[in-house]
């Protein structure tokens, strides 16, 4: 096992850089050694020079208006469907596939798709009612230590839609307000990884790191 991650290349990882906390993300990415490099990504030239990708934080309805804006929209959803790509917190919104508001699946929000998720948007209130949650998150590197999750504005995964394909991996601990202990806030499926929280805006880079060998594991299974 061992041997065989030593021999796993390092790969290029871009991040979407339209709009949002995308400046964090490659610090922490560019601290690993599986890394060779992380990038900022504006444009489909860009886009088809990395390996991987991050959608960060931000407003997914304004991520989604300037890559439409600029053409850009058709490379990234082609990119999303074939590459490995985590998104957190509005790029969760953006890999959903559908978004619900008061119960009723809306399709109405320009969406990549990929998660057979369903989201709802600022599920815990405005920017002042953003928290720090503790969590257990299922496969990480000392999972026993809790990953500090930052919450702003996020979004809550209301409901698996292909349960046989998306794996959970992080649920509240307690409850938040309205929002109940157990409630959804990351998943994992084939190549996409989504996170309501924002692992950017903390030291911890575990979640990156889960993020990269992810990524490394996928793209030597498809060269087999
Ligand atoms: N911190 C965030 O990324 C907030 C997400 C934002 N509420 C949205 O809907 O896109």
């Amino acid at each position: 096992m061992a041997q065989e991650q030593q021999e796993q290349k390092q790969i290029r990882v871009g991040v979407l850089a339209l709009q949002g906390a995308f400046a964090e993300h490659i610090i922490l990415l560019n601290t690993l050694p599986q890394v060779s490099e992380a990038v900022a990504i504006r444009n489909a030239e860009e886009i088809s020079k990395v390996d991987a990708l991050v959608i960060p934080g931000g407003e997914s309805t304004t991520m989604a208006l300037i890559a439409e804006r600029s053409g850009f929209w058709p490379s990234l959803q082609e990119f999303v469907r074939t590459h490995p790509t985590w998104g957190t917190c509005a790029g969760l919104i953006l890999l959903s596939e559908y978004i619900t508001s008061g119960g009723t699946l809306k399709g109405d929000q320009k969406l990549l798709g990929g998660l057979g998720i369903s989201i709802k948007r600022n599920a815990f209130g405005t920017q002042k009612e953003s928290f720090e949650a503790g969590l257990h998150v299922e496969g990480l590197e000392n999972a026993e230590k809790l990953f500090p999750g930052v919450f702003i504005r996020a979004p809550v995964i209301d409901e698996i839609l292909k349960p046989d394909e998306v794996e959970v991996v992080a649920k509240l601990e307690q409850d938040y307000g309205r929002t109940p202990k157990g409630t959804i806030v990351a998943v994992k499926q084939g190549h996409l990884l989504g996170s309501a929280f924002h692992p950017e805006l903390t030291h911890d880079n575990r979640m990156h790191l889960f993020f990269v060998k992810m990524a490394q594991d996928w793209i030597a299974k498809q060269q087999k």
